[in-house]
C-alpha cells in the first residue's frame, strides 16, 4: 500500500519520536517530588507515563505514589518552572536531523502536533537547532483539547494548507495517544517503535512502523506494507 506519493504534509510527534525526553522529564519530577517532600519515580516509571501531556503525568504520578488528588495543582505549577528550560538530558533519536533534511528537501511540508507545552517545545527545537524545519508547531497547550482528540492535529495539517478533516498526510509518531488521534482525524499513522509506547505494536492501528529514522524518506515515498 502507498503511504504518500506526492510531497505530501508530514506531522510530527515530539516526546518518543523525535527525541528522547524522558531523562530530562524524569530529573525535573523527582525535583519537584524532593522539593515537596516525596518519594522519588525510577526513570522507567516516568517514561511509562508520558504521552498524555502535563496533567496527565502528574495524575499518573499521583496515582502511583498514592499522593492526595488536590495537590496536583501545586506539583504541576512547580514542574512548569522547571520544564520550560528542560534540555540538559534530552537527545534527538539517531538519524532524526538527517530524516528531517531529506523529507524537507523533498518538498513535504513539515509539522509539529505534540502534547507537550508549547514553551519546552520550542525550547527543545531551537536546542537542537531543528525548529526551523518545521512550517507549523502546535503544542499541549495550543489548543482546549489534546491528543487523542483530532482537534490538535486537524490544525496542524490545517497550518500546513492541508484539508483538516481529510488530510492528504502522515502522522508519525510513538504512542497510544498519536495512533487513536491519527484515527481519528483520519490520516495513516507511522509508528516509531522505540519510543514510549506501552502497549504491543500489533495491538495499535498503524500503515507502516519504523525503528530507524533513516529509514523513514524511503518509507514515506515508497509506500510500506499496511
Ligand atoms: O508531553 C507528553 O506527555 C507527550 O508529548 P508528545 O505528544 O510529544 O509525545
Ligand atoms: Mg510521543
Amino acid at each position: 500500500m502507498t503511504v504518500c506519493m506526492a510531497p505530501c504534509p508530514i506531522v510530527f510527534d515530539l516526546d518518543g519520536t523525535l527525541i528522547d525526553s524522558a531523562p530530562d522529564i524524569h530529573a525535573c519530577v523527582n525535583a519537584v517530588l524532593r522539593q515537596h517532600d516525596h518519594p522519588a519515580l525510577t526513570l522507567q516509571q516516568v517514561r511509562s507515563f508520558i504521552g498524555g501531556g502535563v496533567d496527565i503525568l502528574w495524575q499518573k504520578i499521583i496515582h502511583a505514589l498514592g499522593l492526595p488528588a488536590d495537590s496536583q495543582r501545586d506539583l504541576v505549577a512547580s514542574f512548569m518552572a522547571r520544564y520550560h528550560a528542560a534540555t540538559a538530558l534530552t537527545r534527538l533519536f539517531p538519524g532524526v536531523t538527517d530524516a528531517l533534511g531529506v523529507l524537507a528537501d523533498r518538498g513535504h511540508p513539515l509539522g509539529i502536533c505534540t502534547n507537550k507545552p508549547l514553551v519546552p517545545t520550542r525550547a527543545i527545537l531551537d536546542h537542537f537547532g531543528i525548529a526551523s524545519v518545521f512550517s507549523c508547531i502546535v503544542g499541549g497547550d495550543s489548543l482546549p483539547e489534546k491528543k487523542p482528540d483530532p482537534a490538535p492535529l486537524r490544525l496542524a495539517f490545517e497550518q500546513l494548507g492541508a484539508d483538516p478533516r481529510s488530510p492528504q498526510g502522515l502522522y508519525v509518531g510513538d504512542s497510544e495517544f498519536d495512533a487513536s488521534c491519527a484515527a481519528a482525524v483520519p490520516v495513516p499513522f507511522l509508528i516509531y517503535s522505540r519510543g514510549y509506547r506501552q502497549t504491543p505494536l500489533e495491538k495499535l492501528t498503524w500503515q507502516a512502523q519504523f525503528d530507524d529514522f533513516t529509514a523513514l524518506p524511503d518509507l514515506v515515498e515508497a509506500g510500506a506494507p499496511a
